[in-house]
């Protein structure tokens, strides 16, 4: 069983992907994306496309039992479809649990998601 360090993360290496960019003193490296700090995080929210599919998301998730989304990479079904959830009230007498293919992965969403949901790393999320 390969371990993170033969095969990084498939999203560290997705060309053009929106979360990493280029090193420019290590060729061939790739970094995450510096964050957009002018941006205020709900704005950031909202910008993303999956924001104007939200009411019509939630009406659909709540009339089924199981359901595949399909969009874009970095569109926001990761970070913001579990948040819709939450606020929505779905799913909050259980647990929202999201997976991910890489545990560098899982570990950078759950910051990011921590991050906007305003709360400490390890407690809602
Ligand atoms: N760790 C992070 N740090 C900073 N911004 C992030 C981070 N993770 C996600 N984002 C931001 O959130 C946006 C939505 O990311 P998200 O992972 O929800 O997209 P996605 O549709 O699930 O993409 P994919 O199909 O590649 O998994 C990204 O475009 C990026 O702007």
């Amino acid at each position: 069983m390969p371990n993170d360090h033969d095969h990084p993360p498939a999203k560290k290496f997705k060309p053009g992907s929106v979360f990493f960019r280029y090193d420019k003193n290590k060729p061939g490296m790739l970094l995450p994306r510096k964050g957009n700090a002018t941006t205020p995080i709900e704005v950031q929210r909202k910008q993303l496309p999956i924001y104007q599919a939200k009411p019509q998301l939630l009406n659909q998730l709540r009339q089924l039992h199981n359901a595949i989304l399909i969009g874009e990479t970095g569109s926001g079904k990761t970070t913001q479809i579990p948040q819709y959830l939450y606020e929505a009230g779905i799913g909050r007498q259980g647990l929202i649990a999201i997976t991910q293919p890489r545990r560098v992965a899982a570990i950078s969403l759950a910051g990011r998601v921590a991050e906007e949901k305003r709360t400490q790393l390890g407690k809602l999320i």
